[in-house]
Order: structure tokens, then C-alpha cells, then sequence
């Protein structure tokens, strides 16, 4: 005899995070070290994707990684992935077992400064709430994905948001607010060039490298000096888009990656010549800000089980 059991599949596509500004104070003992931030999120449209499917109960969870820049990811633990970490918590949170098969396609370049792997977490979360029908409220799970790491919380919600504390602290920005209004006349919205590395900085790294040489003059990422000093493509990057027209340009949080904003095609395109002609960049992506994370599509179908 067998018995129909719902076969439901959740897609949910996450957008990468950057940070406008990035002012580091003092690392604090009671955050295990970490350093106390009062920070600009952004997310931007290079896109993971997530997708949750229920599997047999007992069965245990599984996860399959796609993409053409995997970094260290396709030598790594599977059991460390932070997809994997955040399908642990929340079904620990929610008392769930972890019955669910997870498929990441990634296009975020890997320890890059863009919170894949945050994005990847919170994708994960967004997925299962709706997956395992817990339909909980953002903030409940911005708690689960703040045990995960800083800017997990961010990356549920994306748009414009300030991070203080040590980065899980989030006030998110209303598009029609002050500050987004000043952050958009100051020209951080609209099309940006993500120059990409084969590359990765260890985060903790460049904290490190920040505690030693401290934040350059005038940087509103206060990592941008130590990121430089550990990959200097960076800085000769920034350098180029700016010399082409990019009304900002800076290190994506810990880096290596660039973020260019290019008010006009015309600029975009004399950012891209000048960061390919001069190889100052191994890949150009082609984005805009601000993204929001979305489920893409919730399917259900049944499949029979053998009693
Ligand atoms: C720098 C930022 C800026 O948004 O993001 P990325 O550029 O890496 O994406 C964040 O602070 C990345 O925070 P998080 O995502 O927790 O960092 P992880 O890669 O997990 O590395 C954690 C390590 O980074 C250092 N760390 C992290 C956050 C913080 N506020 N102070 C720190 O000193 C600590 O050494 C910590 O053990
Ligand atoms: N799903 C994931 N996507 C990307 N990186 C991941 C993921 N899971 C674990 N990691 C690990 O997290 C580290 C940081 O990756 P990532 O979040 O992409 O960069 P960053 O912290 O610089 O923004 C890498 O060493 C990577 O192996």
C-alpha cells in the first residue's frame, strides 16, 4: 500500500550585500572579539539562488552547490555551509527536523565581501518558514540568523539598512526616508560594476590587518586600507573607476571585490574597459542597487510512499 505525501519545492533568490559605509570601532570582549560597527547596508542584484524541497522523514538533509566560481566552496564541508548552518538553527528554533533538500546556485562571488554565504543563510530561512509553514514575522527570523553571523540579519530584508552593534543590529530604511533620499542624491543607487576575483580575503584577516594599520584617511570603509593591503588589485581598481567617471568607488566590506556605481552607460562601459584593458579585475558584473530578496516559486506536487 503506498500513501501521497506533499512534495513541496521552495525557491528563494537572494541578493548580495555591500556596504556604503563601514565606520570600525574597538573589537568588544562580550562579542567574542568582534569589532563594534556603525554601518550603511545596500543590497545589490547579483543573485544566489535557494531552493528548499521536504524530503522522507528520517532522511536527513542534503545540499548541491552549482555555479561557475565556487572558490573554496567546492573543496568545503558540506555540514559548514551557512545554508546548512541556518537549516540546523531554524529547525532547532522551530523544533523541525532536517528532512529538507537544499540546491545553492550561486553567482555571488565567493569571500568577496558580498555576504554570500549570509545570503545564502538567509535565504535558507526565508525558504523553510514557508516551506515548514511557520510563516514567522522577519524580526523572529533576523533572531535565528543572528546567532549565524553579523550581517545575516541584513540579508533577509535587503534594500538600504544601518547596522550598529557588531553588524546584527538593523534598522531597516524605508526607500521614502531621509536618508535613503540622501544616499540616492549622493548617487548610491541605480546601475553598479562589480569587479570580481578569483581571490578571496579571510574576513577575520582583514580585521586583523585593521587592528595593525587602522582605517585610510577619508575611507567611509574603514577596511578598505587593510583590504588593499592584502590584495592591492583592489586599490588600483578603485583608482581606474574612478579616473573613468564612477561616482563612487570602494572595497565591498572585508573585499577583495570593487564596487563601482556608473550614473550612465557611458561611464559604465569606460569602467569596464579600463578594469579589463589593464586587468585589473578577473570578472565584471553588471548590477544595481538596491535588490530585495523574493520567493521565486512554490511548488507542490505529491509523491507516493511505500508503506
Ligand atoms: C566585514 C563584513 C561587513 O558587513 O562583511 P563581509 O565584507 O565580510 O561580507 C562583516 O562585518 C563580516 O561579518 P561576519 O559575516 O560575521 O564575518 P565572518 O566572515 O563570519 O567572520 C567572522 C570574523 O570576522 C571578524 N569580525 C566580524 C564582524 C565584526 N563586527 N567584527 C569582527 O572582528 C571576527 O574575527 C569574526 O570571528
Ligand atoms: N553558501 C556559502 N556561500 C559562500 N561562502 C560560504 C557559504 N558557506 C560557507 N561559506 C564560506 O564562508 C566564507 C566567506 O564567504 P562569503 O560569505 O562568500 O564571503 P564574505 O564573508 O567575504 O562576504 C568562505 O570561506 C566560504 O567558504
Amino acid at each position: 500500500m503506498s500513501e501521497d505525501v506533499p512534495h513541496t519545492t521552495i525557491t528563494v533568490s537572494v541578493p548580495a550585500k555591500t556596504n556604503l559605509t563601514l565606520h570600525v570601532g574597538a573589537p568588544r570582549a562580550q562579542w567574542s572579539g568582534r569589532h563594534e560597527l556603525d554601518t550603511i547596508y545596500c543590497a545589490i542584484s547579483v543573485r544566489d539562488t535557494v531552493t528548499a524541497t521536504r524530503k522522507r522523514p528520517g532522511s536527513g538533509f542534503s545540499l548541491a552547490i552549482d555555479g561557475d566560481h565556487l572558490g573554496d566552496l567546492a573543496s568545503s564541508d558540506l555540514r559548514r555551509n551557512h545554508a546548512v548552518l541556518a537549516l540546523f538553527a531554524l529547525a532547532q528554533a522551530a523544533e523541525r527536523e532536517p528532512d529538507v533538500a537544499l540546491h545553492v546556485e550561486k553567482t555571488i562571488p565567493v569571500g568577496a565581501g558580498l555576504a554570500g554565504g549570509s545570503a545564502d543563510a538567509a535565504a535558507t530561512l526565508l525558504a523553510l518558514n514557508t516551506l515548514w509553514d511557520l510563516h514567522w514575522p522577519i524580526a523572529r527570523l533576523q533572531e535565528v540568523a543572528a546567532t549565524l553571523g553579523a550581517d545575516m540579519p541584513f540579508c533577509l530584508t535587503g534594500g538600504f539598512a544601518r547596522g550598529t552593534g557588531f553588524g546584527e543590529r538593523i534598522e531597516h530604511l524605508d526607500e521614502d526616508c531621509e536618508t535613503v533620499r540622501a544616499l540616492r542624491d549622493r548617487g548610491y543607487a541605480g546601475n553598479v560594476l562589480v569587479g570580481a576575483y578569483n581571490a578571496q580575503l579571510s574576513t577575520p584577516d582583514v580585521y586583523r590587518m585593521f587592528d595593525q594599520i587602522g582605517a585610510g584617511a577619508g575611507d567611509d570603509n574603514h577596511l578598505q586600507a587593510a583590504a588593499i593591503r592584502l590584495h592591492p588589485r583592489s586599490g588600483e581598481a578603485i583608482e581606474a573607476a574612478i579616473q573613468a567617471g564612477a561616482r563612487h568607488a570602494f572595497v565591498s566590506g572585508s573585499g577583495p571585490s570593487v564596487i563601482a556605481f556608473t550614473p550612465t552607460a557611458a561611464i559604465a562601459q569606460a569602467v569596464a574597459q579600463a578594469w579589463e584593458r589593464a586587468r585589473l579585475v578577473d570578472r565584471v558584473i553588471a548590477a544595481h542597487a538596491p535588490a530585495y530578496p523574493h520567493i521565486t516559486s512554490a511548488v507542490s506536487t505529491s509523491y507516493s510512499v511505500r508503506q
